[in-house]
């Protein structure tokens, strides 16, 4: 059960992600349980789960931040993004927080990975306020996702009601907006010409999808 302690606003140094971070994640948005919209209003974009043991043993189960990349190639335009004309499109860096794990307010039997993609980090936060309303895009099955994990908040947790479930993911959403707000991660999500080359190289594996990975 959740303990009955104040979050901390930030999770990770300010100097930026400490190792084993940032840690590289893909895969194509899959159906879920059908929960996160019609019981939260928090839509969860699901990724393949299978191969994260063996692949990242680093990756307990617990809540991330990070930083996402939709395949331009195969969103529909209603999300403003291309059609699929180019080669190699380069996409969109959103904030995102995560959820690793079985869900145990839920007791999944099976592990999942759940990203819900914030505003732009420019934008106003909508999860500021005790009524949040969480980011809704149209939705997007079958997309090539990448992720970036920057950084952990907290393990997953049961909770005495559905209610206190959504204000943890609300702050859940003002930590890792914070937390990205930092000069270091926001290197992640902007080019200031001022970035280390392994930055550079993380920023450019996210935003950047080839031919093969397009769905039509
Ligand atoms: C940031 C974040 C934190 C979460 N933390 C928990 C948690 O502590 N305990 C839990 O049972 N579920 C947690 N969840 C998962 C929600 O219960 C989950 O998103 C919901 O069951 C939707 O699942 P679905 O995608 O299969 O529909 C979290 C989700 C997010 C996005
Ligand atoms: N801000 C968002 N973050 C993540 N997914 C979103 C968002 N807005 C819309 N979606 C869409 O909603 C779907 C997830 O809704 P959810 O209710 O969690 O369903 P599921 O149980 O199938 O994962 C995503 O797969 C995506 O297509
Ligand atoms: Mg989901």
């Amino acid at each position: 059960m959740r303990p009955d302690k104040p979050r901390d606003p930030v999770a990770g140094p300010d100097a930026g992600p400490a190792s084993p971070y940032p840690v590289r994640l893909s895969g194509p948005v899959i159906k879920g349980f059908g929960r996160g919209s019609k019981d939260l209003g928090i839509p969860t974009a699901n990724i393949p789960a299978d191969d994260l043991s063996e692949q990242h043993p680093e990756l307990t189960s617990g809540v991330y931040y990070g930083v996402v990349a939709l395949d331009p190639q195969n969103l529909s335009q209603g999300n403003g993004a291309t059609n699929g004309a180019e080669k190699s499109a380069s996409a969109t860096i959103l904030p995102a927080v995560l959820s690793i794990g079985y869900n145990p307010f839920y007791k999944n039997t099976v592990r999942s990975v759940e990203i819900h993609i914030m505003p732009p980090l420019t934008q106003p936060s909508p999860t500021a306020v005790a009524q949040p309303k969480f980011n809704r895009l149209p939705d997007f099955y079958g997309t090539q996702l990448k992720l970036l994990i920057l950084g952990y908040i907290r393990p997953e947790y049961d909770y005495v009601s559905l209610e206190a479930l959504i204000e943890d993911i609300r702050i859940d959403c003002e930590v890792a907006r914070q937390s990205l707000l930092r000069e270091a991660y926001q290197q992640y999500i902007l080019d200031d010409g001022n970035a280390s080359g392994q930055v550079n190289e993380d920023r450019k594996w996210l935003a950047t999808f080839d031919e093969v990975s397009a769905k039509f």
